[in-house]
């Protein structure tokens, strides 16, 4: 069975570049909750403080907050994509990632050599790769887009043929940023189709958002984040009313 177990989740970031030691002083002075400096020196700051969760199958969480909370660098931690300098991380069951559109994506290929590559690499043949590159394609409306190098792709281009791909298969551990569910009138409603099916049947779901409408729709439970420690986490209705 899928679940996610974060034990004393830490995550740091090391900033380059601070320049004059007045200025470091007077950050660290001002965001002692944010800014520390580590062994070497550096001023780090803490993104997320000791997190303690589990998930577990069948819960579709909801991570909210303010800006700068911590929302998609838990989102981008549970990827793999940071490792976390602290604590434990347990992520069990095949993730899909809905997070940054570019990414995994080779800018100098086209869409259709994007896609083939992904089913190759899923351990599909060349005929089922090539078919899912026109189903795809067909999806993203990407017309004759798909023979292009990606680079040429405009902003919502590139949205839709990532949301493309990494809606086609179904994961048992989806993860969300709520970017995703924005893009052109016509492409959202398509979307948002896709995701709802796509919702029910992914394990566990983790959502990263502002729009309280879709929490409520979507997601059972809800962590509340706040310069980068949970101040809440429960049910949806529950920690809403605490926000
Ligand atoms: N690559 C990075 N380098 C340095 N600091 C970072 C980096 N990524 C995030 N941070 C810092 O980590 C903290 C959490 O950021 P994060 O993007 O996770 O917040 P968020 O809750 O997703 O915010 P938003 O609602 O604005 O998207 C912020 O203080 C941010 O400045």
């Amino acid at each position: 069975m899928p679940y996610i177990a974060a034990r004393d989740l830490t995550i740091e970031f090391p900033l380059y570049h601070l320049g004059a030691r007045s200025l470091k002083k007077r950050l660290l002075a001002h965001s002692p909750l944010r800014l520390r400096q580590d062994e070497a020196n550096r001023v780090v700051v803490s993104a997320l403080r000791g997190l303690d969760f589990r998930i577990g199958a069948g819960e579709r969480v909801a991570l909210i907050g303010r800006n700068g909370a911590g929302k998609t660098t838990l989102l981008r931690t549970l990827a793999g994509v940071y490792e976390p300098v602290g604590g434990r991380l347990e992520v069990q069951g095949q993730i899909g990632a809905l997070i940054d559109p570019a990414a995994g994506m080779d800018q100098e290929s086209t869409g259709r050599e994007n896609i083939t590559l992904r089913g190759l690499f899923r351990g599909m043949d060349e005929a089922e790769s090539a078919a899912l590159a026109e189903e795809i394609g067909a999806f993203a409306g990407l017309g004759e887009f798909l023979d292009v190098p990606v680079r040429s792709y405009s902003a919502g281009m590139q949205v839709r043929l990532s949301f493309a791909i990494a809606t086609v298969m179904s994961p048992e551990v989806l993860l969300m940023d709520e970017w995703f569910l924005a893009g052109d009138a016509e492409f959202r409603e398509k979307a948002r189709e896709k995701l709802t099916g796509l919702v029910e049947d992914a394990d566990i779901l983790v959502l990263a958002t502002h729009d309280m409408g879709v929490v409520r729709e979507w997601c059972t439970r809800a962590i509340l984040l706040d310069a980068g420690r949970i101040l809440a986490d429960g049910p949806v209705a529950e920690v809403l009313a605490a926000a």
